[in-house]
């Protein structure tokens, strides 16, 4: 049994680097973005802007996808959207389940983008008996005695997880039994699978501890400033008082 985010090596079969394949995505939605507004070329600078990837990386990661777009004029957009879609397996459609539709199940169930990015929600499966049958999204909720079955009529290869903690590896464990190979796990726990399935683990907290220590950071360096303008400031030796005589100017610290 392995843990982890992604049991891949660090390139893949056809030789593009893992580092490469997780920032297709952010120039896949850049791209979508200007071929949104009908923009029928960019260059690299531009897209590295919008994707928020620095340009001479964004160069490297075409090259892999023998795309070096035409100087002087760029990247031709909708061709690159294709490349990337294709790259990514996009071009065809992947059936979803997701699994626990409490506040976040039926949050991501209700989610627009995955429909209009090639993942298709194919069933909502919960363990409460009480919403077996009751629809989310337009979509009937099933139980999980029927996990299995749904998977294999549905062809269902990749799964989200949306359970408490507690329930994450059993489903997990039942996911991969009955042919899931690539799971999105929302719940806080890591996941044991044996090799060749994927996880890849969304924590929004964990995002928002790193948002912290930035803030922190800024305010540290906001402190040390105003601390260094005090500094410099020349505190007036005599009477300490200000110009209308009984007001100081500069308080002592
Ligand atoms: N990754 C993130 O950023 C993030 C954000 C919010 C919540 N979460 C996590 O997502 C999970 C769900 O959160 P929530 O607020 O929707 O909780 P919730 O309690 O509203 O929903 C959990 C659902 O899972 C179902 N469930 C329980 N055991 C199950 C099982 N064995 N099989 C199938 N379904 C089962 C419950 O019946 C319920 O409907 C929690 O683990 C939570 O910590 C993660």
């Amino acid at each position: 049994m392995a843990t982890g985010r992604t049991h891949r090596p660090a390139t893949r079969s056809r030789g593009i680097p893992e580092a490469t394949v997780a920032r297709l995505p952010l120039y896949l939605r850049a791209l979508t973005a200007l071929s949104e507004r009908s923009v029928p070329t960019v260059s690299s600078e531009e897209l590295a802007a919008a994707a928020g990837v620095n340009s001479a990386k964004l160069r490297k990661d075409f090259s892999y996808l023998g795309s070096y777009g035409t100087r002087g004029v760029g990247y031709d957009v909708e061709y690159l959207v294709y490349q990337i879609s294709r790259e990514l397996g996009l071009t065809q459609d992947w059936p979803v389940v997701i699994v626990g539709i409490g506040n976040l199940g039926a949050a991501l169930a209700n989610y627009g983008g995955f429909a209009s990015r090639g993942f298709r929600v194919a069933a909502l499966i919960d363990a409460d008996p009480a919403m077996a049958g009751k629809p989310v999204a337009g979509i009937p909720v099933q139980h999980t005695d029927d996990l299995e079955k749904i998977i294999k009529d549905n062809g269902v290869s990749i799964g989200v997880i949306a359970t408490p903690a507690g329930a994450a590896q059993q489903v997990c464990e039942r996911l991969v039994a009955a042919g899931v190979t690539s799971i999105l796990n929302f719940a806080p726990t890591v996941l044991s699978v044996p090799d060749g399935v994927d996880v890849r683990k969304v924590d929004l907290s964990i995002e928002l501890q790193i948002l912290a220590f930035h803030e922190q950071r800024k305010a540290g360096e906001e402190a040390l400033a105003l601390a260094e303008a005090e500094a410099a400031v020349e505190v007036p030796k005599e009477s300490g008082k200000g110009p209308d005589g009984d007001v100081p100017a500069v308080m002592p610290a």
